[in-house]
């Protein structure tokens, strides 16, 4: 029996409630951002820090903010970091379920506020695919007569329980810039934490796993040759908004990304599809 239910948070943001035999998760409209995502007798494959406090007008400290159409600072100084989708209420366009899974797509209506930042002709939608996994599509579509660019990352914050017992593999191969710094060949198998890490990596392969004492995480991606892999650390966790001081020892974020030379550039009537898949590795 699957449920799909739309409730409201008591801070009055509307999310969808999903019950399958396969998983259990929660997506708020705002920012169609996927907060919980927990395949059946097996531990959350998502984080949310206990500090944040689901309030309209801020992305939710945790899951899966959605980054676009840009990623980072941008060049104007007062546009948001990472761009305004994950502030934006996203609109439930399908809902659909079969055996093998529970389809969930959420579109994008640009506001005229959002078009003088984002003046091109375009669609943007993301797509769930619930199941004992969890894919992310974020699909853009060029619906104009002219080219545009655009940087992109689902921002997935993982549960690793001890960073100081994390590690992450199939890195090796990339490079990597760092704190504005690089690009370094990642010459190691693994990554270990031990400080601040902020790396964006490039030419990466297209799997990653997340090594913690709970299991490993596997986290793939398609359409995506690069990704960034962040952890604040001490310092930086006091500076974070909606995000406890010790916060940096349980999550690690692993984000599939369309950005530096992997930015995405779509020519008139092109489509261009991002995604992520994640799931604890079986033994
Ligand atoms: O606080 P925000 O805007 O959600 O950003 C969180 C982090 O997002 C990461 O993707 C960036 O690499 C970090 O530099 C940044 O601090």
């Amino acid at each position: 029996m699957v449920n799909v239910s739309t409730k409201i948070h008591p801070n009055g943001l509307k999310y969808l409630a999903i019950d399958s035999p396969l998983c259990q998760a929660t997506i708020f409209f705002q920012g169609a951002q996927i907060t919980e995502f927990t395949p059946k007798n097996s531990h959350p494959l998502l984080w949310v820090s206990s500090a944040d406090d689901h309030q309209a007008g801020n992305g939710i400290r945790g899951g899966i903010p959605i980054c676009w159409p840009w990623f980072g600072q941008h060049a104007k100084p007062s546009w948001p970091q990472h761009g305004f989708a994950r502030t934006r209420l996203w609109s439930l366009s399908q809902v659909n379920v079969t055996d093998q899974s529970v389809q969930i797509q959420f579109d994008l209506p640009l506001s005229e506020q959002d078009k003088q930042c984002w003046p091109h002709d375009s669609q943007v939608s993301v797509l769930f695919s619930l199941s004992d996994s969890l894919k992310v599509s974020l699909i853009n579509h060029n619906l104009g007569e002219h080219p545009f660019e655009l940087t992109q990352a689902l921002h997935s914050y993982f549960p690793i329980s001890d960073i100081h017992r994390t590690r992450v593999s199939g890195v090796k191969g990339a490079q990597y810039i760092e704190f504005s710094e690089g690009p370094f060949p990642q010459e190691e198998d693994e990554v270990h934490f031990t400080k601040e890490t902020d790396r964006v990596y490039t030419q990466l392969a297209q799997t990653q796993c997340i090594h913690t004492p709970n299991g490993t995480i596997r986290v793939a991606r398609e359409q995506s040759a690069s990704a960034v892999l962040w952890n604040p650390w001490i310092d930086k966790s006091i500076r974070l908004g909606r995000f406890n001081p010790d916060d940096y020892l349980q999550m690690l974020c692993l984000e599939a990304a369309n950005v530096l030379e992997d930015k995405v550039v779509l020519q008139a009537g092109e489509s261009h599809t991002l995604s992520t898949e994640i799931s604890w590795l079986k033994n």
